[in-house]
């Protein structure tokens, strides 16, 4: 098994929220009377109240978010804000060139949307122990609908739905091959971060998450 003594975590909320259609972008709306995002970061620190945090946020809403810190008296002291990109993955790669290059030899890094409040420490527990020996942890259900796949003429087909895995955050890699997958440029099929690092050649190994790690994305994810 590899040594592994750096543990990091980048939590990306460098988004605007369009598809939830609200006056303030989606990661600070209030959840249970707490900032969807705040929840999210308290996780992470029930998991370690000193792993150091990359916080990626939008720059045009730090203010909103050091308000909000202000009125909740939130001020977690190994949060670092960085400033997000125009996509997800450049805002990942933003976090990571924060990162301190001599963590790489040794170190692990989850990525986490800032979106799905309802991860557990259980669950990160796991991400970072299985991509210390493994190399890499990505968080998935298995899809409990039917499943179709369809073509470009309109028609559709079933496939064994024992074979769809439904991908999650948090997602975790050793760090030198994190930083070497980020280094190529970014493509259009990029959805998460396994796609960097697969497209790079490193393989993919999955964890089993839970349903309730639903990541808040349109007003319907906060009826509960
Ligand atoms: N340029 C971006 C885009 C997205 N994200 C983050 O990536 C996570 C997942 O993205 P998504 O749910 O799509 O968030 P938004 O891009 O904000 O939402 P929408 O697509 O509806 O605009 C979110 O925590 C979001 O803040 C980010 O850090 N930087
Ligand atoms: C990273 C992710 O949450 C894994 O399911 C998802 O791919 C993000 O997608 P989005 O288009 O940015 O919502």
């Amino acid at each position: 098994m590899r040594r592994t003594t750096h543990f990091f975590a980048i939590i990306v909320a460098g988004g605007s929220g369009s598809r939830m259609k609200s006056d303030i972008a989606k990661q600070f709306l209030l959840l249970r009377g707490k900032p969807i995002l705040q929840h999210t970061i308290e996780q992470f620190l029930a998991y370690s109240p000193d792993m150091p945090i990359r916080l990626v946020l939008p720059e045009r809403d730090l203010a909103i978010w050091e308000s909000l810190c202000a009125t909740h008296q939130f001020f977690p002291a190994n949060v670092t804000t960085i400033i997000g990109g125009a996509t997800r993955f450049q805002s990942v790669r933003n976090g990571l060139a924060s990162i301190p290059a001599d963590a790489d030899e040794t170190g692990l890094v989850t990525v986490h949307d800032g979106v799905r409040p309802y991860v557990t420490p259980a669950t990160i527990a796991v991400s970072f122990a299985t991509a210390s020996h493994k190399g890499s942890a990505v968080t998935c259900v298995p899809a409990k609908d039917s499943v179709r796949l369809i073509s470009s003429d309109g028609s559709s087909k079933a496939i064994d739905r024992a074979q769809v895995r439904l991908i999650q955050t948090p997602q975790t890699f050793r760090l030198d091959w994190f930083r070497q997958a980020f280094a190529g440029p970014e493509q259009a099929h990029f959805t998460d971060c396994a796609s960097v690092l697969e497209f790079a050649g490193y393989p993919i190994s999955l964890i089993e998450g839970d349903y309730e790690n639903i990541k808040i994305t349109t007003p319907d994810d906060l009826k509960n």
